[in-house]
């Protein structure tokens, strides 16, 4: 099915703060369609990569890494915000295009050798991209791309995530 999936992301200027304009996927999730087709172009660079494992942050890349991971038929590895995972972590520290944070990851999160696929709704700096990379990559898993719906390309994102593999749904 062909879609032309920028219908699907309502566009808000100055959220959460101003001078940030906000690309909300929210219309996407909304659809069944839409976010199935967005879904499914995942799943099949998922396969082309060999994923034997999905990764994504808290919260929207849990929204777009588990249906994949349902439909592949594979385990899902979240990277969660401070205070939310009840056994020993590993952790990373970095900038938002709004702010700093922190990611964590249970140690059995990802088996070392692993082949990880790393999901998220948006790439903006890059950082909870790298964030995320770099928490599989310390428990041992080997990144084999990144998948994401957005890209904001005036960030430069990439620059961060240089040496690995990229498919995104659309840019702006
Ligand atoms: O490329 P970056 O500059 O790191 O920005 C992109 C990240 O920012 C958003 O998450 P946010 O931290 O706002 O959390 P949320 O998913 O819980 O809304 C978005 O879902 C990405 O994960
Ligand atoms: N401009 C933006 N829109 C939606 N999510 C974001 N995360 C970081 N920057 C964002």
């Amino acid at each position: 099915m062909d879609i032309d999936f920028k219908k699907y992301v309502a566009n808000v200027p100055d959220f959460p703060e101003p001078g940030v304009l906000f690309r909300d996927i929210s219309p996407l999730m909304l659809d069944g369609k839409a976010y199935a087709a967005a879904t499914d172009e995942i799943v099949e660079y998922a396969k082309s990569r060999g994923a034997e494992m999905i990764a994504g942050p808290e919260a929207r890349g849990f929204i777009v890494g588990c249906p994949v991971a349902y439909k592949l038929g594979v385990g899902f590895a979240p990277a969660r915000k401070k205070g939310k995972l009840p056994r020993e972590t590993e952790s990373v520290t970095y900038d938002l295009e709004y702010g700093q944070s922190s990611l964590y990851m249970q140690m059995d999160a990802v088996k070392p050798g692993q082949k990880v696929l790393v999901v998220d709704d948006l790439m903006a700096t890059g950082g909870t991209l790298a964030a995320t990379i770099d928490l599989v990559e310390k428990l041992g898993g080997i990144v084999v791309g990144t998948a994401f719906l957005i890209e904001l390309k005036d960030l430069h994102g990439r620059d961060k995530i240089k040496g690995y593999d990229m498919f995104t749904l659309m840019q702006y």
